[in-house]
């Protein structure tokens, strides 16, 4: 039996990803569902190629043409983040893909759980969020949520055979971004082109403006953290800057395990969707020879301060990994139309983080309104920049 997959943002950098992969293994892995947000024009090129029981339209102004350019093939076309997390709960899908980029992602997450799919997450915001809810939900549903973020699968990857043991320490590998060896001063000029040339990884802009910040690494201690259960002083973030050593484990023996390969996300992606067994890879693979120098540095948390907000938020937990997405999400907005500077994406952030109010156990309901009154905040903060 094949399985059926739900690629929810197939039009992005990881979405597309996931089609060269299942692609290559046609054998294994059949799409019942694509999702967009407003690639149009793409969606209906893969919507024909791998022609899916249906595709969802996020952004409903799209829906026309969507339906009028696939009417002639037997593909079912819906539009709004409704219809996202409507399909997902289908019943022949066994696996979603969360390859949606930001706080779209934990609705239908949260819908794909409930109705017993397991996850490949992608979607890092997803547990930034709204980690300890989605854990809660995950553990009541039986459902499993496998990594696809590149550190998070290396740590799992690290971990296969290891159920006895408790990690000591997970140690995250950061590229240190485009701008790791500049200083501060020369961090107050940098412009958008050279914030969106990430050294090793071509992604799409909201996370590669996230890892030129750092913010990305700080999404990930908090992603780590939800996914592996451990404590914010467990999880150490090294910088590493060939982005070869896709992260490590420390046991309490002091053993190091680590996952190594070429910067390439196919690995990660389809080890998610065949776990617990490998498939075969076709994209260039690791020549360790080649690599003479494997380097390690301390990340330098003065420049690059969203790191320590990101601790700080989980450690104060409840909604303010929320508020700091949120936050977040604006500011790199503002900062893609170059409506801010690079410097201001941190101030804007902090300032909004002290502007909300704290909700120590939030439910749901106070996740969307915490994600809604923060955006706010941060909108009128530009406003009068
Ligand atoms: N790219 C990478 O290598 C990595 C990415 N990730 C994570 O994976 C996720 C996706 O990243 P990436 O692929 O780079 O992002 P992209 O910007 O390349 O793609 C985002 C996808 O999400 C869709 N989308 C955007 N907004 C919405 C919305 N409001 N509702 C529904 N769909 C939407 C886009 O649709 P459209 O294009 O049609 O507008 C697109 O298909 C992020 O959370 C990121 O942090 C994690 C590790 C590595
Ligand atoms: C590919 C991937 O997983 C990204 O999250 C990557 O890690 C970004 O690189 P940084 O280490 O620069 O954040
Ligand atoms: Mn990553």
């Amino acid at each position: 039996m094949k399985k059926q997959l739900a690629i929810l943002g197939s039009t992005g950098s990881i979405g597309t990803q996931a089609l060269e992969v299942i692609s290559e293994n046609p054998d294994l892995f059949e799409i019942y569902t694509l999702t967009a947000n407003n690639n149009v024009d793409l969606l209906i090129e893969q919507a024909r190629r791998f022609e899916p029981e249906a595709v969802v339209i996020a952004n409903e102004k799209h829906y026309k043409k969507l339906t009028e350019a696939l009417a002639d093939i037997p593909v079912k076309v819906y539009a709004g983040q409704e219809a996202i997390a409507q399909i997902v709960e289908s019943e022949p899908i066994d696996m979603v893909l969360t390859a949606m980029v930001g706080y779209s992602g934990l609705y239908p997450t949260i819908q794909a759980i409930k109705a017993g799919k397991t996850i490949a997450l992608a979607n890092k915001e997803t547990l930034v969020v709204a980690g300890e809810l989605i854990n809660k939900l995950a553990l009541e549903h039986k459902t499993a949520v496998i990594p696809v973020d590149s550190e998070h699968s290396a740590i799992f990857q690290c971990l296969a055979g290891e159920i006895h043991n408790p990690i000591e320490k997970i140690i995250l590998t950061a590229s240190g971004g485009p701008f790791r060896t500049y200083t501060q001063e020369q961090m107050k000029s940098v412009k958008l082109k050279d914030a969106l040339q990430h050294p090793r990884w071509k992604m799409g802009n909201k996370i590669t403006i996230d890892s030129a910040t750092m913010m990305n690494k700080g999404f990930e201690v908090i992603e780590a953290k939800w996914l592996f259960d451990v404590k914010p002083e467990q999880i150490e973030v090294v910088v590493h800057p060939q982005s070869i050593v896709h992260s490590m484990i420390q046991f309490e023996d002091g053993a190091i395990k680590a996952q190594l390969g070429t910067p390439d996300m196919k690995l990660p992606i389809s080890y998610a969707f065949s776990y617990p067994n490998r498939l075969k890879n076709s994209s260039h693979k690791l020549k360790i020879e080649d690599y003479h120098h494997l380097t390690f540095e301390y990340p330098d948390t003065e420049k690059f301060p969203l790191l320590s907000y990101a601790y700080h938020a989980m450690q104060t937990g409840g909604n303010m990994p929320c508020i700091l997405n949120a936050a977040n999400e604006v500011a790199v907005e503002a900062f893609l139309h170059e409506k801010i500077g690079f410097i201001e994406i941190t101030s804007l952030i902090m300032k909004t983080m002290e502007k909300m109010f704290f909700i120590k156990n939030p439910t749901y309901e106070d996740y969307v309104n915490t994600d809604k009154e923060s955006r706010i905040q941060a909108k009128e903060l530009i406003k009068n920049l």
